[in-house]
């Protein structure tokens, strides 16, 4: 369902329309540093370009066609967004809450707590409940419907204490009618049970890299900047399907480019992401068979000061895409380099760690 509906929506958002004339000064300052009499520029592109209506919502088809139908009948169910970082989830509730409320009643009607600062016993009884228990009246604002009922979304939920979590389910019965709640979090499995059956869950998937690379266009065509279409490609690679990182990187290689057109090289320096050629030749080490050579290139690439997590996910899709090594030693390989990721984490020694998933690939390697 999702492929097909993505591969319809407009490759440009009406949003990128919107604010074109406003982003004009940014074009300029490729050659003229004077121009720059709004501080426009220094707006960070992830709140510039994130989605004021929940159908700018790129690839979360589903949430996005519960929420116009809610939308459209002024109700809501509590709801539960859970997913990776960058996927849209924070985004969408705002986006449907100004959708509902309308700028004037917005402040009003919607509570914003994020729970990785907040998240305590305390602030459920003191400031969620006093907001909840207020009731609200339906109103019609400018000729816009405005339901009887006010939101609180909860960001960073599951870093709430479960005495918290407890706390908040009492007051999600107890309020039901004046108040409905967001709930927002990457693991839905750190919230109570009580909780998860009280909303209508949504799980936001990680964006697929297309729809970031025509975001991604969209936004430098919308900035006037300028960019290989290779170094886009690039981008995408290192974002694992966040939208903020990508976004968040292409403002600062568009920031710190070395030329008037973005290149794979400054994609590089930015994002960390190792050029293949490094990749191809740690893996034709491994084929050579020769354990000196190996130690010798390891000790070489980290003094490049590439970080040994992206070396090992790139190493990771490298391998992936080779088809002389059978299923079998793929199988190996991959089972040490989650167990090499978990030592990494751990803050183990990453000469070591690199050395002991290069080695599994050369032993890999040699048996084909
Ligand atoms: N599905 C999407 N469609 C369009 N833009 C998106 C989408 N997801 C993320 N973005 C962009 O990334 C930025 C961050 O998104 P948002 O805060 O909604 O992510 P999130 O899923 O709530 O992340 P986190 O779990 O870290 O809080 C937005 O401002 C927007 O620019």
């Amino acid at each position: 369902m999702s492929k097909k509906a993505v591969a319809k929506k407009p490759v440009v958002p009406a949003m990128f329309a919107k604010s074109a004339a406003s982003s004009s000064p940014t074009k300029s300052a490729e050659g003229n540093k004077e121009n720059h009499t709004k501080p426009d520029r220094l707006v960070p592109w992830v709140e510039k370009y994130r989605p004021k209506k929940v159908s700018d919502v790129a690839y979360q088809d589903e949430v996005v066609a519960v929420l116009t139908k809610c939308l459209a009948g002024s109700d809501f169910p509590n709801l539960l967004f859970y997913g990776p970082p960058g996927t849209g989830k924070t985004s969408t509730i705002l986006a449907a809450a100004h959708e509902l409320f309308g700028p004037q009643l917005f402040r009003d009607r919607v509570m914003e707590l994020n729970s990785s600062d907040e998240r305590g016993i305390n602030v459920i009884r003191e400031k969620v409940k006093k907001f909840a228990q207020f009731s609200v009246v339906a109103t019609r604002t400018d000729g816009v419907y405005c339901p009887p009922f006010k939101l609180v979304i909860l960001d960073e939920c599951d870093s709430m204490t479960k005495a918290a979590q407890a706390a908040l389910r009492r007051t999600m019965e107890r309020e039901s009618k004046t108040t409905r709640f967001c709930l927002i979090c990457n693991y839905i499995s750190r919230i109570i049970d009580p909780i998860t059956s009280r909303c209508a869950k949504f799980r936001f998937k990680p964006l697929s890299n297309n729809i970031i690379e025509q975001r991604l266009q969209a936004i430098c065509n919308n900035e006037n900047v300028q960019c290989e279409p290779e170094a886009i490609s690039e981008l995408v690679k290192c974002t694992e399907g966040d939208m903020r990182k990508a976004v968040t990187f292409l403002q600062s290689v568009a920031r710190f480019r070395t030329n008037e057109t973005i290149s794979t090289k400054d994609v590089h320096e930015i994002t960390g992401v190792i050029p293949d050629n490094v990749i191809e030749n740690l893996y034709q080490v491994c084929h050579s068979g020769s354990y000196e050579k190996l130690a010798t290139t390891v000790k070489n690439v980290l003094l490049e000061g590439y970080a040994s997590h992206q070396l090992l996910l790139q190493l990771h899709d490298h391998i992936l895409a080779q088809m002389a090594l059978g299923n079998e030693q793929k199988a190996v390989i991959f089972e040490k380099s989650a167990v090499v990721d978990g030592c990494l984490l751990d803050g183990a020694d990453e000469y070591l760690q690199l050395m002991d998933f290069l080695c599994t690939v050369m032993h890999q390697l040699c048996r084909t």
